[in-house]
């Protein structure tokens, strides 16, 4: 069990919970109305910062209701927030863009986190070849 310092920005929000026996992701709140209209760019603020845990990171995505709820899509696809996020001020957003006119109102459930150990460190050798077979291509896996 690892335990993660958090800090609200508001009391409007539930607080963050984590549900026995559905998934290990964890859902979270935006922390104001919002009313975004179609073509419209917004972050969405989560009301909450954290300090993870030493060697972790946190994947924010929408959950996939979110679209059909909200008609918003995540404009990075996917939140990476790192361990250096971890000031009084560092609070997280999702930047949403709407497809449609659309409200969400606080204390909606509109994405979802989770830790990932931090990957090793990496280091790059330059090589002229890298002497394997190609693949054949983008696609082409069961074509002739
Ligand atoms: O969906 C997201 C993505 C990022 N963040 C926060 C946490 C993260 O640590 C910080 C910076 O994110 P990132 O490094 O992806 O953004 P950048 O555009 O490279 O900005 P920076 O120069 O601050 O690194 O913003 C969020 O709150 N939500």
């Amino acid at each position: 069990m690892k335990t993660i310092k958090i800090k609200y920005f508001t009391d409007k929000i539930e607080k963050l919970t984590y549900i026995e026996g559905k998934s290990d992701w964890i859902d979270l709140r935006a922390a104001e109305d919002a009313d975004i209209k179609a073509g419209e760019f917004k972050l969405i603020p989560l009301g909450v910062a954290m300090e993870l845990p030493k060697g972790y990171e946190a994947h924010i995505v929408p959950r996939s209701s979110t679209f059909k709820n909200f008609g918003i899509i995540q404009t990075n696809h996917q939140g990476v927030v790192d361990c250096s996020y971890c000031g009084d001020n560092d609070q997280w957003f999702m930047p949403a863009y709407a497809l449609r006119d659309t409200h969400i109102s606080i204390n909606d459930r509109i994405c979802q986190f989770r830790i990932m150990e931090n990957q090793p460190r990496l280091c790059f050798e330059e090589k002229e070849s890298l002497e394997n077979e190609d693949r054949g291509g983008i696609g082409s896996t069961g074509k002739q």
